[in-house]
């Protein structure tokens, strides 16, 4: 496919994933869910988020009223499974960087979820990029800036597109509004999965208990 348009510094890459490879990726994806259950998070303020959530890799991004963290194990206290190799050259392709994600966040949308604005800042070294790949049912995703004030700026991301949040972008709030509930064949049932790739650092994942 060509190559990434800029949009406030997100760079997006319309199309990078062709339909094989998303078919791909998603029975990847079911191995994932499968070792890891997906889990229904609820913020440290108490509120029940709409997007279902899993992971994969040596950390898994967590939610719960104890606080937004990384933990080394799925709750289920087993380790989250690797990341897939699908998902990795993903990664590679887009970065171009050597050193490869700890964590693999799988969220998964159902009818009517969303996610608010939000910063992505529970990793301990802003200078790698997270990397977002949607599948399945187009969403609405919104894109501002480092200031929660700043303008906003919305693309339609559909099944197979990537999105870098890198440089300026690495701290732009941003979120998911909509989803076109039905609107890809991909997922049977509907829905959409997205991934975030992030580079975590050892020392901001907790230390296992339990
Ligand atoms: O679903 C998306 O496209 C964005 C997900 C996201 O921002 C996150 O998981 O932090
Ligand atoms: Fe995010």
């Amino acid at each position: 496919m060509g190559g990434a348009v800029m949009i406030r510094g997100f760079a997006y890459w319309p199309g990078l994933l062709d339909g094989a490879a998303q078919a791909a990726m998603v029975g990847d994806l079911r191995a994932v869910v499968a070792a890891a259950p997906l889990l229904s998070p609820v913020t440290p303020g108490g509120r029940a988020m709409s997007v279902r959530m899993t992971a994969a890799g040596r950390a898994g991004w967590i939610t719960d009223r104890r606080g937004y963290r990384y933990e080394p194990r799925h709750p289920s206290g087993r380790d989250w499974p690797p990341i897939p190799a699908s998902v990795l050259a993903v990664w590679r392709q887009v970065t171009g960087l050597a050193r490869d994600p700890d964590c693999c966040l799988v969220n998964f949308y159902g009818e009517g979820a969303k996610m608010g604005l939000h910063q992505d800042k529970d990793e301990g070294d802003f200078s790698f990029p997270v990397v977002s790949i949607s599948l399945g049912d187009e969403a609405l995703f919104r894109m501002g800036g480092v200031e929660r004030k700043d303008g906003t700026e919305s693309v339609w991301l559909r099944s197979g597109d990537v999105v870098v949040m890198g440089g300026a972008a690495r701290l732009a709030w941003h979120g998911i509004d909509r989803l076109r509930f039905g609107s890809s064949r991909l997922l049977a049932g509907g829905g959409r999965i997205n991934l975030t790739l992030r580079v975590v650092d050892e020392g901001v994942i907790s230390p296992s208990t339990s």
